[in-house]
């Protein structure tokens, strides 16, 4: 996915939040969502940005695993640091990623308001931490649920869902766009191949 296609889904960009970083962040969510950990779905929340702000509106729910490691050791586009983040995506809470791409805390525990936050009736309290946290920062969140749906909030609302599945379908430009395609069909099979491979 090229930036571009990430600013059409996440306005950060106005307000300085670095796209690149929510990107990443946005790969390893749906890294989460596809493939669990240890044969099992699991959920979690990034914050991305406004680091200081987050902090101040969160708490920590254990000992910090992230607190003490240099910040050249927590880079997020580092192999090691994002197999820890899948690692201790099992931890409850939330991980504070910062503006350039530093994963500073996990399993912390966002304080939550829900005034004037805007998500639709059914999902819970991870993803009402993240519509709040995004409504009293100018952090940008992506809540990965169990449910495997990844979603982005911005501005105490949902911006963006994603289906993972079809994320990396796209990803590996597996669409087969009609421009693109040709179709055969026999009596009830429809074949659709690509005309540009
Ligand atoms: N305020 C919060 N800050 C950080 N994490 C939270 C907060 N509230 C809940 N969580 C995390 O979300 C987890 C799931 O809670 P809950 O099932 O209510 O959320 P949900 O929005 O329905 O998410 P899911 O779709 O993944 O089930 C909790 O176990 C906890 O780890």
């Amino acid at each position: 996915m090229s930036g571009d296609v990430f600013r059409d889904i996440c306005c950060a960009e106005k307000r300085g939040i670095n796209t690149e970083v929510l990107e990443q962040i946005l790969y390893i969510a749906v890294e989460i969502a596809r493939e669990g950990r240890e044969g099992r779905k699991i959920g979690t929340l990034f914050t991305v940005g406004d680091e200081l702000a987050v902090m101040e509106h969160s708490r920590p729910l254990v000992l910090d695993p992230l607190f003490g490691h240099p910040n050249e050791k927590k880079q997020i586009t580092l192999h090691d640091v994002r197999e820890t983040i899948k690692e201790l995506a099992q931890l409850d809470g939330a991980f504070v990623i910062s503006n350039d791409g530093i994963a500073i805390s996990a399993a912390r525990y966002i304080d939550v308001l829900s005034d004037g936050v805007k998500i639709p009736l059914g999902l819970g309290s991870r993803h009402m931490a993240a519509a709040s946290i995004t409504r009293r920062t100018s952090a940008v969140a992506i809540v990965v649920s169990e449910s495997s749906m990844v979603r982005v909030f911005d501005e105490g609302k949902i911006i963006s869902e994603i289906l993972p599945e079809i994320w990396m379908m796209r990803k590996h430009g597996l669409f087969m766009n009609m421009p693109t395609a040709k179709e055969r069909s026999t009596e009830d099979i429809v074949v659709r191949t690509r005309t540009d491979m």
